[in-house]
């Protein structure tokens, strides 16, 4: 699929914008703050309803305005035709509105996932240095954009650990080392049994979409840097788990974790076991990334996950839009050409770049030249 027309209205920097797109690569050219990372933020936008930026909606909106809009029209692909209007209205404070086809759609969640994106950005490099949670972060997306069903087992396993934490938190008090009285440990014991269910459904998706994304990850991190290429990503949990287990019976697993840990969580009044433990760790060679990886290999890594996330959406038979924002600068010149040949292949490409000079020639395609607002054709 691609975008074939952007229009953004009171988005970030841009009172008014209309971008015709194309099939192949675009790449946006600019001095720094101009404005490319904007537009495709708006396309990042439009397809997940949120921004690898932020997450509040209010900077999204242009400094002073009410509200922004964000238009796009979308191909479904090369040979065919078939074509589909999106639109969203941000306000913040209130729901966003949504449009497919010019119709109002009941809930602006809805548009989510027809317009698919695999974006890269700076931002990405905290999946490899920073705290687990940014990989857990990125593994669920993935996980959701894959099976959009999973934002609501994500956010009912997220409510129920809130509600499971409060409580644990409440009796940690009490406690001095006492068990519960019946009625909390019965109210806990109710907690238990959703928190495994929905934790069970998020560790057998989690489990087979690292599973299923490890491969494109090493052969992505290979083709992108020629040395020290062999890389690896497993899940880490304090539960025993394989991607060989049912959602059933990691369920089981997670059931049987709890009770034993049980005396513990409720003298810490918190809760340990379960997804939001979790890790992915990745690894170069016998070494952990974090830590130990240079600056440019934790770049290429964080680069390599992206691109294998693309592959597995293609796998899944989805031809996302490539979103690289900023990414040359930062590659010296072998792994820059190499990034050029891997993603030339891709239905669609955005790229930014504050130095036109730093994208390779053969991603050439159609150039745009980004100042202060405008984003013209570079003749
Ligand atoms: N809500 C907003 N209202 C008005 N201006 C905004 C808003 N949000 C961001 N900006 C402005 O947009 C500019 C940043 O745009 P963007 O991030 O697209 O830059 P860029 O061209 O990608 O730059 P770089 O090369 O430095 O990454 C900044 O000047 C910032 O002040």
């Amino acid at each position: 699929m691609f975008v074939d027309h952007l229009q953004l209205a009171d988005f970030r920097s841009y009172l008014q914008v209309d971008v015709p797109l194309g099939a192949g690569v675009t790449t946006f050219v600019g001095a720094n703050g101009q404005g490319k990372t904007n537009l495709v933020e708006a396309v990042e936008y439009l397809s997940t309803l949120s921004s690898h930026r932020v997450s509040s909606e209010v900077p999204l909106v242009r400094f002073g305005a009410e509200r922004a809009i964000v238009r796009a029209r979308v191909q479904a692909g090369l040979d065919d035709h078939r074509q589909v209007q999106l639109e969203v209205e941000i306000t913040p404070g209130k729901a966003n509105r949504a449009r497919l086809n010019r119709s109002p759609l009941r809930r602006a969640r809805e548009l989510v996932g027809v317009l698919r994106t695999v974006v890269f950005s700076p931002e990405d490099l905290a999946i490899v240095k920073g705290d687990p949670s940014e990989r857990r972060r990125f593994l669920d997306e993935l996980v959701v954009a894959r099976w959009p069903r999973f934002a609501g087992v994500r956010a009912d396993y997220d409510r129920v650990l809130r509600q499971r934490s409060t409580l644990l938190k409440s009796l940690s008090g009490r406690s001095r080392g006492k068990p519960p009285p019946s009625e909390a440990a019965s109210t806990l014991d109710v907690w238990d049994t959703h928190l495994a269910a929905a934790g069970g459904e998020l560790l057998a998706a989690r489990l087979r979409t690292l599973a299923e994304l490890a491969p494109h990850v090493r052969t992505a991190y290979a083709d992108i840097a020629p040395t020290n290429s062999d890389v690896s990503a497993t899940y880490k949990s304090g539960l025993e788990l394989s991607p060989e287990l049912t959602r059933d019976e990691l369920t089981e697993v997670m059931t049987l974790g709890l009770k034993e840990r049980r005396p513990d969580e409720i003298q810490r009044g918190l809760c340990l076991v379960g997804p939001h433990r979790d890790d992915v760790m990745l690894m170069m060679g016998p070494m952990p990334a974090k830590g130990y990886a240079s600056h440019g290999e934790s770049w290429s890594l964080a680069l390599a996950l992206r691109l294998g996330s693309f592959q597995l959406l293609r796998a899944d038979a989805v031809e996302p839009v490539l979103v690289l924002d900023d990414v040359f600068a930062e590659l010296d010149s072998v792994r820059r050409e190499r990034l050029a040949g891997s993603v030339l292949s891709a239905e669609q490409v955005l790229v930014t770049a504050a130095v036109g000079a730093d994208v390779p020639a053969e991603l050439a395609g159609h150039r745009y030249r980004v100042a202060a607002g405008d984003v013209t054709a570079d003749e």
